[in-house]
């Protein structure tokens, strides 16, 4: 069966540098599929080869070896005005040009389809309302960039790149430098925009579990390794997310979904299973307070929140874990 939104493809791609006749291979066996409507997140160690792999999916540096595939045709047929009409991209430099407004840089998007001095036509300009609306910066198209903060500032290069109207829109780490809140925002903006404009939208991030919570699809570089893709879901159960992991001290936690050091993998044995045991087995743990001798059992209540310790017919009750810990200290002493 043809997949109708597979968009750009690659089978056993080697990339590297090349310096006249010596070429430096950064990373080999490299095969993806890219589809509309998904996002895709590239994720690795950092010196792994993701901006390399970027660079190389736009055409900025040849692969040693292999072929990449849009819409059916070889990559390096198409010209630069037409990759820049299919693929856009934001990538880490900041721009904060003088006196540019965040119309002016949205607008800057319908470049490929205007030239550098070509006016704004009504299409041009419905895309670019489309795209301050889809990112949700009405607000500030009439503030100087230089006046932004990061998140906004993101969020003003993303509406740029969707005004390019690409089917591709690939970011490299657009969540480097956000706060918490800002890195949960743009990562589910860039989900709705892979769903509501069906684009194939690639990030490259080091935000794991942000990107668990949002990616359609995972890519996972490790030197060394072949590509390994596939829905996040299947390969956090399949435990392959270790490959991120370069020491073999720390393991990803399926359960927990959570990166672990293995000599933390201690866990407390309760009498009675319950959600809110794993803050208080990351509290014992950090503090090197796991196992417990076998005699004493420990019960966790919801609401109100109390700790029971037993041991023996000594009963105690706590409630909070730092009430819990001091308690724990005070009697190891
Ligand atoms: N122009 C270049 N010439 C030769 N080697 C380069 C060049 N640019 C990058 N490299 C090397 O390629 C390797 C991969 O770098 P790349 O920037 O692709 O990694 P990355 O996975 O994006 O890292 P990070 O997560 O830190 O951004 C590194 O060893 C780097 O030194």
């Amino acid at each position: 069966m043809v997949n109708k939104d597979l968009i750009l493809t690659a089978a056993d791609l080697t990339l590297g540098y090349q310096k006249g006749r010596t070429s430096k291979n950064i990373a080999e066996n490299i095969s993806f599929h890219l589809e509309r409507g998904k996002l895709t997140c590239l994720l690795g160690p950092n010196g792994v080869g993701k901006s390399t792999l970027i660079k190389t999916i736009l055409c900025q540096l040849p692969p040693i070896t292999g072929k990449i595939i849009l819409n059916g045709k070889e990559i390096k047929e198409y010209g630069i005005k037409e990759i820049s009409q299919k693929i856009a991209v934001v990538l880490t430099e900041k721009i904060r040009t003088g006196t540019l407004t965040v119309r002016q840089l949205v607008e800057l998007g319908r470049i490929p389809h205007t030239g550098w001095l070509g006016k704004l036509s009504e299409n041009d300009e419905m895309k670019v309302r489309k795209a301050i609306e889809a990112t949700n910066i009405q607000y500030l198209v009439d503030t100087p960039l230089s006046e932004l903060s990061d998140g906004q500032l993101q969020k003003a290069m993303i509406s740029r790149a969707l005004a390019q109207d690409g089917e591709i829109l690939i970011l490299d780490e657009p969540t480097a430098h956000l706060d918490l809140v800002n890195r949960f925002e743009i990562m589910h903006l860039l989900r709705k925009i892979s769903k509501e404009e069906n684009k194939a939208v690639l990030v490259t991030t080091h935000d794991l579990e942000i990107a668990i919570e949002t990616a359609d699809e995972f890519w996972l570089m490790q030197c060394g390794l072949p590509l390994i893709t596939g829905l996040p879901e299947d390969l956090i159960i399949r435990q392959q997310l270790d490959i991120l992991l370069p020491t073999e001290n720390l393991k990803f936690n399926k359960i927990s979904g959570k990166v672990q050091a293995l000599h933390e993998s201690k866990e407390l044995e309760m009498e009675e299973s319950n959600p809110l045991t794993q803050w208080l087995t990351l509290a014992l743990r950090k503090r090197n307070l796991l196992p417990f001798q076998k005699d004493i059992r420990i019960k966790i209540k919801e609401e109100p929140f109390i700790i029971e310790w037993k041991n023996g017919d000594n009963f105690r009750h706590f409630f909070s874990i730092e009430s819990f810990l001091i308690f724990l200290k005070t009697n190891k002493e």
